[in-house]
Parts: structure tokens; sequence; C-alpha cells
């Protein structure tokens, strides 16, 4: 089968992205595909998958795969990417739309023009904060801020945010020292996260800075997570690391995202989204 892509990225954070308004896929080659195109060495090398789809209740639908083929719910850098593409490849004509995804629909407004669209914004709408919600284990407090969390024999604390997709974030006072390779699949994996969860390390720099790293559910260590930034803001907010209502320059291992929890709720998310190549790949399938 010679499956067209483009490879597009969000800070490092990359994917190989199949447009189906223009190709079809059947569901049950979906998981074995991403994590095919995702291998380096027998595929063609990214952080998973991500499906652009015709939908009924948005002007365009984002399914993502991570590398290990488990199909996740959000994407921030993938909406990014989603969005920059449909309005390049004229899927949309309009410059700001909605954008499906399973973990809810949110707003894109892309801006450049059409010939190439280089940064951004997405409305990614409230964080999901009940415990229930996140998933995480425990009936105590219907919130996870700064909540004691043993692990591995290391006393932590975690504060749980989900932006659709579920993140535990962690405060370091050094970014150097974050356990991200020892702790991240650990905790990831642990059974008080009942569907997994992507595992944030963050240092705050002063009020309008974080430093930030990240342990992918399904993918592992990534350039940049965008859900995770959003779920970092939150989460530095709730500890009163941050102020609401101000944009918080997100250091990430690949650049810089500019995310707002505003007053109202909703969480807004800005940063580039760039194409790397396009290509058909030959899948023996
Ligand atoms: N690993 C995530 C999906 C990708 C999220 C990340 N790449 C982003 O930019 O938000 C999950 O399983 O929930």
């Amino acid at each position: 089968m010679n499956i067209p892509f483009t490879k597009m990225h969000g800070l490092g954070n990359s994917y190989i992205f199949v447009d189906l308004f223009k190709f079809s896929l059947a569901e049950d080659t979906l998981s074995d595909l991403a994590q095919t195109v995702s291998d380096q060495n027998f595929g063609i090398g990214s952080d998973g998958l991500i499906l652009i789809h015709p939908s009924e209740v948005a002007e365009v639908g984002m399914r993502i795969f991570n590398k290990d083929g488990s199909e996740g719910k959000n994407c921030g850098n993938g909406l990014r990417c989603v969005a920059k593409y449909a309005y390049e490849e004229e899927l949309i004509n309009q410059k700001k739309f909605a954008i499906e995804t399973k973990g809810g629909n949110v707003t894109a407004e892309v801006h450049g023009d059409r010939a190439c669209i280089d940064q951004v914004t997405v409305d990614m709408g409230e964080p999901i904060l009940e415990r229930s919600r996140i998933p995480m284990q425990g009936d105590h407090a219907s919130k996870v801020v700064a909540e004691p969390f043993e692990i591995e024999g290391e006393k932590m604390s975690v504060t749980a945010v989900s932006m659709g997709n579920p993140h535990a974030v962690f405060f370091v006072d050094q970014m150097d020292n974050a356990p991200l390779y020892e702790l991240g699949p650990i905790i990831s994996n642990d059974k008080r996260f009942p569907e997994g969860v992507n595992v944030e390390f963050i240092e705050k720099v002063n009020d309008e800075e974080l430093h930030f790293r990240v342990w992918e559910r399904g993918s592992g260590v990534t350039q940049a997570c965008g859900t995770g930034a959003c779920a970092a803001v939150v989460a530095a907010t709730l500890n009163q690391a941050l102020n609401q209502d101000k944009e918080i320059t997100v250091h990430l291992a690949g650049g810089d995202l500019y995310i707002t929890w505003a007053s109202d709720g909703r969480v807004w998310m800005r940063g580039k989204a760039e194409t790397t190549i396009a290509g058909t790949f030959y899948w023996e399938r």
C-alpha cells in the first residue's frame, strides 16, 4: 500500500500526518501503521501518527496515535500542525476554525498567508481538574494539587491536570536534576493512573517563565508536548507559583510555547508549526 504522508512538527515533536480527506485507511491497521511509521529504522521516524479527517462536528478532525500504537485523545503540537495543513491545503477557507479531537473540540487560528502558516493559536478550552476525570485513583479531595506521591522510594508531590489527555506534573528546583528517564516511564505506567499518564517536570524561572521536560505516555521523552505545556501552566497556577491571566513562556527542549490560563478558565496555546517533508510511504500490508 502506498500511503501519501506529510511529516510535520511542533518544536521538534514530530508526527506523520495522513490526510483522510484524500486517502482512506482501515481502522484495524492504524495502531500497526503508527508503530511502523514512527520507527526511524523500519519506517520514517516520528513521535507518532496523526490522521486529519472529515468531521461532522467541526471543520476538521484530528486523531493521534503514539509511537507505541496507543491512541491519545489530544495533542497540542499536533493541533497546530493540523491547523497549518488544513489551511495551506485549502481544506478550510477561514483562518479560524474548530478541530474535533477525542478529548473534545478546540478552536484554532492560523497566522500568516496561504503559502506558509508559521504560527498557530489554539483555544484549548478548560482544563479538567476532577480526579475521577483525569483519571487518577483515590477518593479523597476532588482535585489533585500538590498531593503526596511516593514512587520508587522517592517522596514527591503531584498535581494532575487533563487537557483531554492526562498529565502528572512535578516541580523540580533544578531541571538538570529532573528524574525524567529514571521515573518518567515508571510514573507513566503507575496503577494510580488507570489510563496511564504523560509526566512533566517543571522548574519555575520567574513569574513569566517555566522550564519544562516531558515523558510522554506512549512515546517517551519528546522534544515538546503542547497539552503538557498547558497542563504545566495550570498546575503552576494551582500551586500559586504563577498568576492566572498572564502569558507564560514555557521553555521546552525543542523551543518555546506561549500559554495563558485566562481568568474565564480557558487555556490558550500559541506556537510554531512546521512541515518537514511530504512523500509516499510504501507499507507492505
Ligand atoms: N502522548 C500523549 C499524546 C500526544 C501529546 C503531545 N505530543 C502534545 O503535543 O500534546 C497522550 O498519550 O496523551
